[in-house]
């Protein structure tokens, strides 16, 4: 099994520290989903990792091994960085099978990642006339070429349709589920909710947060709790008695912060109220990334007078 080990790494570029001392490991059999605000450094770490960029210091390395001492790195490791790295003049059969030559990977295996990728037809195309999405499909393609052990996508759903996102979600649960090491930055909370186990968030080149993705949304949200009740109003007056007031959504129901279905259960119980619907109200990831990396944008609009939280997990 090949895991993914950042240590102690830390990345200048002349003044500007962007990976500071980040330490944390991507384990087999799972999506990790690689967070964090523009510029906090998941490109240049996942650099680090595929050896085109030298750390400052400390160590990434897949397997325990260097990626540039690996022999044949694109059956061991494979990554899309930059869609725009294959040559536009090339089609993209030929820019494949130049990577596949390179790598002993077998030609048959083009046709198959072209066919697995969805461009089997456009296959003898130019890539100058692919499309940002069909890019990004070909980059993924190139990532799987080599049947790795370990793949790393950076922002894979980059310029996608919704039928590509969708192929992208399914593609990362298969490769976890078969025993893989699957790496995925994204911008997109909603989306990225739908594929990730774990997660590693960077701020401003540390690490924030290191953690399975349900543990995380719900260290960062608060809970909440919506029900639908006969008497409304005596169950708001008894929930605001016990110190939870209430929210009425349009449709009715009453919102109640900070407390979990149980504890309105009974509160209901006690006044005697029928109630209807009760339903815990499940964190979502975008809340809880923007609850923890609020301070930690490097480029984000901020009013004049937001203050620093004090309290960090
Ligand atoms: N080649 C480079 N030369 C100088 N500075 C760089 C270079 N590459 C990255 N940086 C700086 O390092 C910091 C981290 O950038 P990086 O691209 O790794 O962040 P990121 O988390 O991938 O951001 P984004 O989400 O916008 O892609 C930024 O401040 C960036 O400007």
């Amino acid at each position: 099994m090949t895991s993914i080990h950042v240590q102690d790494l830390t990345k200048d570029y002349g003044a500007r520290r962007a990976v500071d001392g980040l330490t944390f490991t991507v384990r087999p059999g799972q999506v990790t989903g690689f967070l964090g605000p523009n510029g906090a450094g998941k490109s240049t770490t996942m650099r680090m990792v595929l050896g085109t960029d030298t750390p400052t210091s400390g160590t990434a390395t897949v397997g325990d091994l260097d990626y540039r001492s690996i022999p044949e790195p694109l059956r061991v490791v494979g990554a899309l960085l930059d869609a725009g790295a294959a040559h536009g003049s090339r089609t993209a059969r030929n820019h494949l099978l130049a990577l596949a030559t390179a790598n002993r990977i077998p030609a048959a295996r083009v046709d198959e990642v072209l066919e697995e990728a969805g461009l089997a037809e456009v296959a003898r195309h130019r890539v100058r006339t692919y499309s940002l999405g069909m890019r990004q499909r070909l980059g993924i393609a190139a990532a799987l070429l080599g049947d790795p052990q370990v793949v790393m996508l950076d922002e894979p759903s980059n310029g996608l349709d919704p039928e590509g996102i969708i192929w992208i979600r399914e593609l990362l649960r298969r490769l976890a589920a078969e025993g893989r090491t699957v790496l995925v930055s994204s911008h997109l909370m909603n989306e990225t909710a739908t594929f990730a186990d774990q997660l590693v968030v960077l701020g401003r080149g540390r690490l924030l947060a290191d953690t399975p993705m349900r543990d995380f949304i719900d260290a960062h949200s608060n809970p909440r709790v919506r029900v639908r009740a006969l008497e409304s109003s005596r169950l708001e007056a008894a929930l605001t008695r016990a110190g939870h007031p209430t929210e009425r959504a349009d449709d009715g129901r009453l919102l109640v912060e900070g407390v979990r279905a149980e504890q309105v259960g009974a509160i209901a119980a006690r006044e005697g109220v029928p109630v209807l619907e009760l339903a815990d109200q499940e964190g979502s990831l975008e809340k809880a990334y923007c609850a923890l990396t609020a301070d930690d944008a490097e480029f984000a609009a901020r009013p004049a007078t937001a203050g620093r939280r004090e309290a960090r997990t």
